[in-house]
């Protein structure tokens, strides 16, 4: 579990960080998504005590890292799979991490198998491919069997395979009861693999709430809608009666929007017409995404008075 309360960072007259509270919870992947500068970095880097809160704290495992025993065994972390010396071999490097921290050699083997870096556990780690070095990072945060698994953009650069891999493993370590929490700029990969979001503006909290809520909640994808022609007219007219904007499409589905399935499904009993498709479609995350913090729209997945920050988003 990480918790925050009123965290705060101030770089001289910019405020990195602005009076953040949200809690990270054990057995899901959480998404940490803000626009370029939102505070994404900096937050997770007063998680990890390597930079320190102006006010407010942060707790991982009900401590400030500072005062975790042994860190590595609470906490594992990929800021930057940049940050290895690259002269030492990929095992020699996981043992120095090991022997700091009092892990013992046979886990450095079970991480490299784990990674799939026993083969080229041998190898310098300045000569491996991205997709190695972030699966080396990997291995490193994932050493001392930690509750909690941190990552700042951990695919970013990697191909296909390399994304999938990533996504696997994350879910798979949240399905065993650790705390994931994970920022990333790709959307169609948050959205396959988060299921809860911690959304910031500004260093402010947007949103913090289920993944599909989230979708649900502020999609405008609408609903596809299919009745026989003689009812047609009927249904329109209804529909636009109570609010409805009615996308017609001589072949297809018509697209409604302005009442959900159920209200449209009730209306068409209350007046007798039939339907034959009532289909609820929703948006990506990105198309949500880029819509909340592109529009004034006020966002209800879970904070409710986000106009102003939304709005300062776009300046
Ligand atoms: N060490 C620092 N000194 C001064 N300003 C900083 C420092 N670190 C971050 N900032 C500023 O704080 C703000 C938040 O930066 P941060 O890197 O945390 O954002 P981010 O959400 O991680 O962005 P990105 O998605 O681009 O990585 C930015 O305006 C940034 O310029």
């Amino acid at each position: 579990m990480i918790e925050a309360r009123e965290l705060t960072k101030r770089y001289g007259g910019k405020t990195a960080v602005d009076h953040l509270s949200f809690t990270v919870r054990p057995g899901l992947v959480t998404g940490f998504l803000g626009p370029n500068g939102a505070g994404k970095s900096t937050t997770m880097r007063m998680v990890l005590g390597l930079d320190t809160p102006c006010s407010g704290s942060v707790t991982v495992g009900g401590r400030s890292y500072g005062r975790l025993p042994a860190p590595l065994r609470t906490v594992g972390s990929l800021l930057d799979a940049k940050s290895v010396h690259g002269g030492r071999t990929v095992r020699k490097h996981l043992l120095g991490l090991a022997r700091s921290n009092a892990i013992g050699r046979r886990r450095v083997d079970e991480v490299l198998e784990l990674v799939g870096l026993t083969e080229v556990a041998d190898q310098r780690a300045k000569g491996l491919s991205l997709g190695m070095g972030q699966r080396l990072g990997i291995a490193a945060a994932l050493l001392g069997d930690p509750e909690v698994l941190i990552l700042d953009e951990p695919v970013n650069g990697l191909d296909t395979e390399g994304i999938r891999w990533i996504r696997d493993l994350l879910k798979s370590q949240a399905a065993q009861g650790r705390t994931v929490f994970l920022s990333s700029h790709l959307m169609s990969e948050m959205e396959l693999t988060a299921d809860h979001l911690i959304v910031i503006g500004r260093g402010k909290l947007l949103a913090d709430t289920r993944m599909r809520e989230f979708i649900e909640t502020n999609s405008q994808g609408g609903t596809l809608l299919r009745t026989p022609d003689e009812e047609a007219g009927r249904m329109r007219t209804l529909l636009e009666a109570h609010g409805a904007t009615v996308q017609m499409d001589a072949r297809g589905p018509w697209r409604v929007t302005g009442l959900t399935p159920v209200e449209i499904g009730e209306l068409a009993r209350g007046h007798q017409l039939a339907i034959h498709e009532l289909t609820p479609v929703f948006s990506s995350l990105e198309e949500v995404y880029t819509n909340m913090t592109q529009s004034s729209v006020e966002f209800r997945g879970g904070v409710q008075d986000a106009e102003h920050e939304t709005k300062e988003l776009v300046r």
